[in-house]
């Protein structure tokens, strides 16, 4: 990690950060659509026990990286709840359902 020596550049790099968290959840979202396509129904769209698994884990990463694991699942439970309903979208627009 850069040692940075204004407040100006600790910035910049928060700035690039930010950037590229936007990408990752931008390729997230892409491979959430590739998900779509290998489900047949709803519930399999909404698959409770694979979120319960996914939040379980980033909590448990998210401690081992000494981050508030409470901040790292609301971010997931939004970002999830999001992708769940434009994959439900999706899979009603390819499904005609
Ligand atoms: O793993 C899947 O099946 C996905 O579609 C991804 C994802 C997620 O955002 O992690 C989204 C919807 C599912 O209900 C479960 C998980």
């Amino acid at each position: 990690m850069k040692e940075c020596k204004t407040l100006q550049e600790v910035r910049e790099e928060i700035d690039k950060i930010d950037d590229e968290l936007v990408e990752l959840i931008a390729k997230r979202n892409r491979y959430i659509h590739q998900a779509a396509s290998f489900k047949n129904s709803i519930e399999e769209v909404k698959d409770e026990d694979r979120i319960d698994a996914v939040k379980q884990r980033v909590r448990a990463k998210a401690i081992e990286l000494d981050v508030s694991p409470n901040m790292i699942s609301e971010l997931f439970t939004k970002m999830i709840d999001e992708m769940v309903e434009s994959e439900i979208a999706q899979f009603r627009d390819t499904t005609n359902f």
